[in-house]
């Protein structure tokens, strides 16, 4: 898995990567901007665009002098608007401040009749991972100006004025696009910062992950090639009890709906055996939109220990006696998949917590996970505490939104780079809870269990919402789990 490096030891890693290559920093600035300029051709095919890149004092300013140069090259129409005199700058930006050609526009900030061609491309380069305080002065005006401006806006490793790992503070760049070098820096990964990243790229600029791995912290990045390895396969003479006996609990009265969204998800994912129980006074009358689902009783003294995997909480309303489940916690005492009404059920009972099976996984949204430890400032307290709650209670606590979290019990932190805007409707939720009780069901381990059922379930919301955009509804992500599969060759 990609690791996550800190801010502060990207220096260093730069430093290192280059003697362990006999090259030097300018070098490695040129592939990063060789790979910007790269992307930036193959997006923006049109050579007469107008361009305009802002450059800061640091390495990110001289990236931009790099992209500005291999731009022009490619027949574009370039103008640099930089902030600081030459000799105040990083030592790589003012050798490609002096690489600059005639060609390009070269304005100094204060110059600048701050007018951009209509139909333009802006690069921000002014700040990344080295910024160390607040926009002010006359950056600030500017990033203002460019903010308000109807022109495409790009941002080079980090819209300036984002920290590398905390939330921001004050003005920030606007980014419709954001091209990180190599890894994604913690802070791009932020709900509050949606607005400023805009579509992320990571770039490869010839760091290989080997050499990533010797600064690795606890937080990585799940990406499509860390899939594949974690499935289990199975041959063609595979039982379907070889796919798992599946149990989802929830579904009172008007809410049946999310219940058997979870159990036609687990299907779809895979199990052998989906059954339901829901919350009604004669749950056997119940009709299921799929014939597939079958009733299962979990009143009084049902064996639950003939499931192999159990999902609990969806629908499952706010009128439920915790007896009843810690009685269910109790019977069954294997990992499970605590979502929705289970987690407020949770929160208002929180001496249960110790009943929860070692390993489950806990799903709440971010309103949810507020209820359970309580309101939180930003979304890097959200991390330090979903984190600190998986320690402590030994279970996996993933934390949904743009980007989920799964926090492990072991302090490691990951994220999720699949899935799109277009799966924020109603029951996306209820379909992640089903894939990862199937895959728990089909005898993964919980961590691989949360891995691929997270991933895969962006993944499917990527695939659906390519038809159906912003009309896509949760059943359509589950009709397109099976296409993950044979997107990700898993048989
Ligand atoms: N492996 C990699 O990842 C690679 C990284 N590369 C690139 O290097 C970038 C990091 O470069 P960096 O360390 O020079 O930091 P950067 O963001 O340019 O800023 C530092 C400058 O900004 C200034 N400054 C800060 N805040 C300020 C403020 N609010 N207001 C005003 N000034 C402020 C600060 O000045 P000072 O504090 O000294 O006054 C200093 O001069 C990284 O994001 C990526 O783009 C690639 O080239 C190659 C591979
Ligand atoms: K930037």
């Amino acid at each position: 898995m990609l690791p996550i490096v800190k801010g502060n030891r990207i220096k260093e890693l730069d430093q290192q990567f280059a003697v362990s290559k006999n090259i030097t920093s300018v070098d490695l600035m040129e592939q990063a901007s060789d790979a910007f300029s790269n992307w930036f051709c193959s997006n923006f095919e049109d050579r007469s665009l107008s361009v305009y890149v802002f450059c800061g004092s640091g390495n990110n300013g001289g990236d931009g002098l790099a992209i500005a140069r291999l731009l022009d090259q490619k027949g574009y129409s370039v103008t640099v608007v930089y902030f600081e005199d030459v000799q105040l700058c990083s030592e790589d930006y003012q050798s490609n401040f002096n690489r600059i050609p005639e060609s390009v526009t070269l304005v100094k900030a204060d110059a600048w009749d701050g007018e951009i061609a209509e139909g333009s491309i802006i690069i921000d380069a002014v700040f990344g991972v080295g910024l160390n305080r607040a926009i002010g002065g006359a950056i600030h005006n500017i990033i203002d100006l460019l903010n308000s401006s109807s022109a495409i806006r790009l941002a080079v490793d980090l819209p300036t004025g984002l920290p590398a790992e905390s939330v921001v503070d004050g003005l920030a760049f606007h980014a419709d696009f954001t091209l990180t070098f190599q890894f994604p820096k913690l802070s791009l990964l932020f709900p509050e910062h949606i607005k400023f990243v805009g579509e992320l790229h990571l770039l490869d600029i010839g760091i290989d992950d080997e050499f990533l791995e010797k600064f690795q912290g606890n937080s990585f990045y799940i990406r499509k090639q860390d899939i594949l390895g974690r499935h289990k396969s199975f041959h063609r003479f595979s039982h379907k009890g070889d796919f798992g006996r599946v149990l989802l609990i929830g579904g009172a009265p008007g809410k049946l709906g999310a219940v058997s969204l979870s159990s036609y998800a687990a299907l779809r994912t895979g199990s052998g055996l989906v059954f339901c129980a829901p919350e009604f006074e004669e749950p056997l009358e119940i009709q299921f939109p799929y014939e597939e689902i079958m009733v299962y009783q979990t009143r009084a003294n049902a064996d639950l220990s003939v499931m192999d995997a159990i999902g609990i909480g969806p629908g499952w309303g706010n009128a439920i006696d915790p007896d009843y489940f810690l009685s269910i916690m109790v019977r069954f005492d294997k990992p499970m998949v605590i979502d929705a009404d289970a987690l407020n059920l949770l929160a208002q009972n929180p001496k249960l917590i110790k009943y929860v099976p070692e390993n489950s996984i806990l799903t709440p949204h971010l309103k949810e996970f507020e209820r359970l430890v309580g309101k939180m400032e930003d979304h890097s307290e959200r991390i330090e505490s979903a984190s600190l709650f998986a320690v402590e209670n030994k279970v996996i606590l993933v934390l949904k939104g743009a980007h989920t979290l799964i926090a492990l019990p072991d302090g490691r932190r990951l994220f999720n780079s699949s899935g799109n805007q277009y799966m924020a409707t109603a029951g996306s939720g209820d379909v992640l809870t089903g894939m990862i009780t199937s895959f728990l069901g089909q005898g993964y381990t919980p961590e691989n269990a949360a891995i691929c059922g997270v991933y895969q379930h962006g993944l499917a919301g990527e695939m659906a919402s390519v038809a159906k955009r912003r009309g896509m509804i949760a059943s359509d992500i589950i009709e397109k789990i099976p296409d993950t599969f044979i997107d990700l060759g898993i048989k």
